[in-house]
């Protein structure tokens, strides 16, 4: 495991409970590689946000550890940026003056022309070139996830951590902004780690999708490899011809295994998780077609 980019090692979360602890997840093993883009899946409580927020630094595990580029994760860092589905800007400050409150941060010994220049490439990137002195209150909800986006990535960091990110979003602004973020993250080679609820959009963005049971007692069952090429296309990749097999293991994991899993895989090793790659059913002969029979005899 150590030698990922991201290891997560062994975490568990548990809380007080009336009668003694309750454990949200536990055992949890994950290995990211360096520029990859990971979605996780699972149904709401299992724990996703809390994993999100233990790599961010911003919650810590109560058993186990997670490891960053060799170091353990000890609290926040401007090495791992975190985009979450409310925009959290400051509404006194431009769209510029938020983008460049997060540049400065990192490089506190830049000239506010440095900064700027900075922090205009991030802005001109998510195409809200033009928008720079607007403040939050002049902005839509895609422009104020746009300025969020942004800031996140002006810090150019080690990971990109998202919590259903576009969820709040029309799906036509939520489109784009996938288109965005991936076009970025591809040419970047950012390492992302990112929560949806969308299977189509992690399918879109994602290079693997790790599939999390329910809780309480939540693990990681399963990785899914996204068979689909690197390159795609939004109007397209759904006319993959591995696209539903992809789909329907996701969708068959949520309706009808993420509850049982634990029960039904008695044996199963959390340092193991499975690597899937769903692939294509050869087609089958089922029957004989009609048009193949007999026509029955006029009168
Ligand atoms: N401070 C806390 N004390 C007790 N339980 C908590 C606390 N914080 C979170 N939980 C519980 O931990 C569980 C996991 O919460 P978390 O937000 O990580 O789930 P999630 O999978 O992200 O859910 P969703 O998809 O709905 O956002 C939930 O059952 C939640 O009630």
């Amino acid at each position: 495991m150590t030698d990922h980019f991201i290891s997560i090692e062994s975490i568990a979360k548990r809380y007080p409970a009336p009668k003694g602890l309750t454990t949200i997840f536990e055992n949890l093993w994950l290995g990211v590689n360096r520029g990859e883009f990971v979605c996780v899946i699972g149904h709401s409580g299992c724990g996703k946000t809390t994993v999100l927020n233990i790599l961010a630094g911003l919650d810590a595990p109560t058993e186990g550890a997670v490891i960053v580029d060799g170091q353990a994760i000890e609290g926040p860092s401007l090495d791992r940026a975190v985009i979450f589905q409310g925009h959290s800007l400051l509404p006194w400050r431009t769209v510029l003056g938020n983008v460049a409150y997060a540049v400065t941060s990192k490089w506190r010994k830049w000239s506010s022309a440095e900064v700027n220049k900075h922090a205009q490439k991030f802005i001109d990137l998510v195409g809200l070139t033009g928008s720079e002195h607007k403040r939050p209150s002049e902005l839509s909800g895609g422009m104020k996830q746009r300025v969020g986006i942004a800031r996140a990535l002006s810090i150019e960091p080690k990971i990109l951590l998202m919590d259903e990110p576009f969820s709040a979003l029309d799906a036509l602004t939520r489109g784009t902004l996938q288109d965005e973020v991936r076009r970025i993250c591809q040419e970047t080679g950012q390492t992302v780690f990112m929560i949806t609820h969308d299977v189509d959009e992690a399918i879109y963005l994602a290079d693997k999708i790790v599939l999390m049971t329910n809780g309480p007692g939540a693990v990681l069952a399963e990785i899914v490899e996204n068979p689909l090429p690197k390159e795609r296309n939004r109007t397209e990749f759904h006319k993959h011809p591995l696209y539903y097999a992809v789909r329907n293991h996701i969708i068959d994991f949520l309706i009808a295994r993420s509850r049982t899993f634990t029960k039904e895989t008695p044996d199963f090793d959390p340092r193991q998780v499975p690597l899937i790659r769903p692939g294509a059913v050869e087609p089958q002969v089922v029957a004989a077609s009609d048009a193949a029979k007999p026509r029955a005899a006029n009168g």
